[in-house]
């Protein structure tokens, strides 16, 4: 499709910045991943429900996905100057050529598309505020987000029911739309990341500041996310009843008091074994940890640009 506007040259914003955020980004995948013991996710114990990747698949995407972080960014900077439903546009090349690399680190295994879909939007969205001199908090960062996937959903869920019902060219995303009117990853992108500024965020920063392990508050706060998303990873492997299941199972740990302390994980071990068993895995909850805890990092830095 043709680029309707190119945006135009712009003074780059410094280098020092987009490191810092780009790190930031980078770390949250790492911290993501290496947290352990998660339900059904691949962590340092074992791959979960995956029988295709494992922790160091994660550790190799990772790193292919930080060299595309800081072009994100710049991209978001440099595009200022456009409306901003018109951004989503020019940043999706970027986004695929990462994907590509992303496929090459972990030979063909989908390790982070879906982290890669929402991390390029908000580095955009920082490298946007940065250019016009706004705060960069978690609530403008998401709603820059929300404000470039305007009408995302409509042109590419809604509208695909009619155009390609039972196409094989349909994603999992667009299928399970079509099929139990989940919104996914673009859904939580246009709503502005509901789910981590209204839940997990607040959820997290609690804990932390009850004096819980960071560790033990980042899993805790997975049960949260895993409770309440309509995760379309756990919809495509296990079906409405396997979402259910999940959701349920998560509020049930966190309504006993979820996981505060170390003899909490053993309920965890006991969720994991549960989820390997039904072959459930929340991808689309652990992606919205990772932006949890890149915003959390994010309102806890003093960084002045
Ligand atoms: C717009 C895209 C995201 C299109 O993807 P799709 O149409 O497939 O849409 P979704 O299913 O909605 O989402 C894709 C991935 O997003 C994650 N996700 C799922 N639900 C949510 C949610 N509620 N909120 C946020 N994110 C969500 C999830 O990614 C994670 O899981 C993947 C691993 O799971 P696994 O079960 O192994 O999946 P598979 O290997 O595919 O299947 P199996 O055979 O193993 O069962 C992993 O990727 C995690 O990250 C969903 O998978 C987007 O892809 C797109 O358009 N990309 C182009 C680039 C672009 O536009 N970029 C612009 C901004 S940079
Ligand atoms: N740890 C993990 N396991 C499986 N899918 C994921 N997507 C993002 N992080 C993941």
């Amino acid at each position: 499709m043709p680029i309707k506007q190119q945006p135009s040259d712009c003074a780059a914003i410094d280098e020092h910045s987009v490191a810092y955020y780009s790190e930031l980004a980078y770390r949250a995948m790492l911290a993501e991943v290496n947290l352990t013991p998660k339900p059904g996710l691949v962590d340092r114990n074992n791959c979960g429900a995956h029988k295709d990747m494992e922790l160091e698949d994660f550790h190799r995407s990772a790193l292919a996905i930080r060299q595309w972080l800081p072009r994100f960014i710049e991209f978001g900077a440099c595009s200022a100057n456009l409306p901003a439903v018109d951004v989503l546009i020019g940043l999706r090349p970027i986004g695929i050529a990462c994907e590509t690399d992303m496929f090459r680190a972990t030979a063909g295994v989908n390790t982070h598309k879906g982290s890669i879909f929402s991390l390029g939007l908000l580095c955009a969205a920082i490298g946007r505020l940065h250019t016009l001199h706004r705060l960069i908090t978690p609530e403008l960062i998401c709603s820059t987000a929300a404000a470039f996937c305007r009408g995302l959903t409509e042109r590419e869920l809604q509208s695909t029911i009619n155009n390609h019902k039972n196409q094989p060219s349909q994603t999992a995303g667009q299928r399970l739309f079509q099929q139990l009117g989940l919104t996914g990853a673009r859904g939580e992108a246009e709503a502005g990341y509901p789910l981590v500024i209204q839940l997990a965020l607040p959820h997290y920063r609690d804990r932390l500041a009850q004096g819980i392990d960071p560790e033990l508050a980042l899993l805790d706060t997975l049960l949260v996310l895993m409770a309440h998303n309509g995760d379309t990873n756990v919809a495509s492997r296990g079906g409405p009843s396997g979402l259910s299941w999940l959701q349920q199972r998560a509020k049930a740990l966190l309504c006993q008091g979820g996981i505060r302390h170390p003899s909490d994980l053993r309920h965890l071990h006991d969720f994991d074994q549960e989820c390997i068993q039904r072959n459930l895995s929340a991808g689309g909850s652990a992606d919205l940890l990772i932006i949890t805890w890149f915003l959390a990092q994010i309102s806890h830095s003093n960084y002045q640009h």
